[in-house]
C-alpha cells in the first residue's frame, strides 16, 4: 500500500510552532464532551502577536482562496463561538481586509456570550447583527460537535444563514452516543462523524474548511516530531489511540477501510512495542502501572471508536 503523502511545509511548520508554543500537548485530558484524549490543542495559546498573526492569516487565506475560486459563494459575518472563537473571528476579519480591501473591507464579526448580559446593551450577542446575513462559523477545534451545533442554533435564532464552517483542527471524532449523552460513557454504538452531521442539512449545506485532522498529528510527519520531542512511550500510546480512531465515514475518503486496517495493524504492533519501551525504563512499579494503563485505554478505545477488523 502506498504510504501517505508527506505534509506540506506550511502545515508541518504550523505544527512545529504549535508544539514549541505548547498549543499542541500530549498527556491525558478531559474534553468538553467528557471524552478522554491523549492529546490536546489549546488555541487559547495563540496569544502572542506572532502566533495569532500566523493562525488568523491561515484562516483568512483559506476563506479568501475559496471565495475567489467559487465566485457565487460569499459571506457577510464571521461568527466565533465563545470563548476561543472570539479572538479568531476578530483577527481573521482584519486579515481578510488586509488581503483584499475591496472585497472584504466590510466583512463583519460577531460572537456570543456564555452568560447573557443583563445591563447596558444586554443580551447574548456582541458585534454585527446576524439578521439576514450569510454567516461563517469560525472555531478552533471540533470534537463531538456540541460547540458547532450550538453555534448553528444561535445563527438560526438570530435570523442568519449558515454558509460555511472553518476550524483549525478537526479531531475526526463521532457525534455523541445516547449513552454518552446520559453521562454513562461511550457504548460504541455505530454513528456518523461530527462534521458529517453538522453539514447534513435540508437546505444548502455549508462549505467546510479545516487545516488539520488528527492524522496530520500522527500518521505522517508527526511521529518524527514526537520521537524527537517527547518520550517514546507516550508516542506509541498515541499512535495506538489515533490508529484506532480512524472513522468509517464518507467524509474521510482518504481514510478508506484498507488504510484503516493497515493502521489497526500498526496500532496492535505499537501496543506491543509500547510494552517493550516501558520495559526499557526498568522500574517494575512504573512498568506495572504503565501496562495497566495500556490495557485500560485499549479496551476503552475499542468501545469508543469504529475499528476495522
Ligand atoms: O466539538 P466539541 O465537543 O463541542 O468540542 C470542541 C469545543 O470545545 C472547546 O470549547 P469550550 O467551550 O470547551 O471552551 P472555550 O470556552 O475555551 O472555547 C473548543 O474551543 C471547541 O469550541
Ligand atoms: O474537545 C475539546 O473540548 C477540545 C479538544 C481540544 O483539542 N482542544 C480544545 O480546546 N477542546
Amino acid at each position: 500500500m502506498a504510504s501517505p503523502s508527506p505534509l506540506p511545509t506550511w502545515k508541518s511548520s504550523l505544527i512545529s510552532l504549535a508544539i514549541s508554543s505548547q498549543i499542541l500537548t500530549f498527556g491525558s485530558f478531559t474534553l468538553k464532551s467528557n471524552r478522554i484524549s491523549p492529546y490536546f490543542v489549546n488555541c487559547g495559546l495563540f496569544c502572542r502577536a506572532r502566533l495569532i498573526r500566523a493562525i488568523s492569516t491561515a484562516y483568512a487565506r483559506e476563506l479568501h482562496t475559496y471565495a475567489t475560486e467559487n465566485p457565487t459563494w460569499t459571506f457577510d459575518v464571521l461568527f466565533g463561538p465563545a470563548y476561543k472563537g472570539i479572538p479568531l473571528c476578530a483577527t481573521t476579519a482584519e486579515k481578510l481586509a488586509t488581503l483584499d480591501e475591496e472585497k472584504w473591507g466590510q466583512v463583519a464579526y460577531s460572537f456570543n456570550r456564555k452568560e447573557v448580559k443583563d445591563h447596558g446593551e444586554g443580551g447574548l450577542m456582541v458585534g454585527e447583527s446576524l439578521k439576514g446575513k450569510k454567516v461563517v462559523v469560525i472555531d478552533d477545534v471540533m470534537t463531538a460537535g456540541t460547540a458547532i451545533r450550538e453555534a448553528i442554533e444561535i445563527i438560526k435564532s438570530q435570523g442568519g444563514t449558515l454558509v460555511g464552517i472553518i476550524v483549525a483542527v478537526d479531531r475526526q471524532e463521532k457525534v455523541p452516543s445516547e449513552s454518552e449523552k446520559a453521562g454513562k460513557g461511550d457504548d460504541g454504538t455505530p454513528r456518523g462523524s461530527t462534521i458529517g452531521e453538522a453539514c447534513a442539512r435540508d437546505d444548502s449545506p455549508p462549505t467546510y474548511h479545516r487545516y488539520f485532522v488528527q492524522s496530520d498529528f500522527i500518521s505522517r510527519k508527526l511521529p518524527k516530531f514526537l520521537e524527537d520531542e517527547l518520550e517514546l512511550a507516550p508516542c506509541y500510546k498515541l499512535k495506538a489511540y489515533l490508529a484506532l480512531s480512524r472513522l468509517d465515514d464518507p467524509w474521510y475518503p482518504c481514510e478508506a477501510e484498507s488504510a484503516s486496517r493497515q493502521y489497526l495493524e500498526k496500532a496492535k504492533r505499537a501496543v506491543k512495542d509500547c510494552r517493550v519501551v516501558y520495559k526499557g525504563v526498568g522500574d517494575q512499579k512504573y512498568l506495572d502501572s504503565a501496562e495497566q494503563a495500556i490495557r485500560t485505554e485499549w479496551g476503552g478505545l475499542r468501545r469508543r471508536f469504529w475499528v476495522a477488523e
